[in-house]
């Protein structure tokens, strides 16, 4: 598979966004082999990668869209869903986040009961309830195995105060849907113009993008315009 960095649309040369573009980190959580990495892929990519491996740690991937006539960059953290690939880059994942975006398998319910300790997870690391969350049920091309109905997790989406998007991450059909679904997240974070710098290019992706000693001044949903 290719590597996040190639990838990533803003080191691709003309699109390169303004120094002072703003970044939003969106971290992608949820049980191994729901299909994290195939559906940041598929937005960063566009289309289904044609082999995946367990994620260790986190891969990073990048797309610049345009939101009103602005440059952004998205930054997907795809993390790892496997406990022994975590352990290490865990408190990572989740400095400075903006959205979070927790991913199940419609055919694995077992990954739908896990999302709960998902939420824990994120809770423990203080994420706020001002941080936007949605919900993604992955594998909707696999009709005849379908284990959790869209009524199911609707209520526990509504629950939870999250939007609840059903897709495939591997039917090209669903491409616009994907892309509409990171869209739907990144049109929310502009409208709540958080404070984000981007790095100078070149500079390592694992840097946090947000300086700290502003966001403490700030808060963390300060405005730099
Ligand atoms: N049929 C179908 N298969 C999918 C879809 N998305 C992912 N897969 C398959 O599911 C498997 C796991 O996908 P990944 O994207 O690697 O899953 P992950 O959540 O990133 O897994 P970890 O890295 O272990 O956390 C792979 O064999 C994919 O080809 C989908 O929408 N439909």
């Amino acid at each position: 598979m290719e590597s996040s960095l190639e990838l990533t649309t803003s080191l691709s040369g003309t699109s390169l966004p303004p120094l002072r573009s703003r970044i939003f980190k969106i971290i992608v959580i949820g049980d191994s082999g729901v299909g994290k990495t195939c559906l940041t892929y598929r937005f960063c990519a566009g289309k289904f990668p044609d082999k995946t491996e367990a994620t260790i740690g986190v891969d990073f991937r990048e797309k610049v869209i345009d939101i009103d006539g602005e440059k952004i960059k998205v930054q997907l953290w795809d993390t790892a869903g496997q406990e022994r690939f975590r352990k290490s880059m865990v408190q990572h994942y989740y400095r400075n986040v903006h959205a979070v975006v927790f991913v199940y398998d419609v055919t694995n319910g077992a990954s739908f009961r896990s999302l709960p300790a998902w939420i824990e997870e994120c809770r423990q690391h203080s994420l706020g309830q001002e941080v936007p969350r949605i919900l993604v049920g992955n594998k909707c091309d696999l009709r005849d195995a379908v284990q959790v109905g869209t009524d199911v997790a609707q209520k526990f989406a509504d629950s939870h105060s999250m939007p609840l998007f059903e897709t495939s991450a591997k039917n090209p059909n669903d491409n616009d849907h994907v892309e509409a679904i990171f869209m739907t997240v990144a049109h929310k974070l502009k409208s709540q113009k958080p404070l984000v710098l981007s790095q100078p290019p070149g500079a390592d992706s694992t840097v946090p993008v947000r300086k700290r000693e502003e966001e403490e001044e700030r808060g963390p949903w300060g405005c730099s315009c």
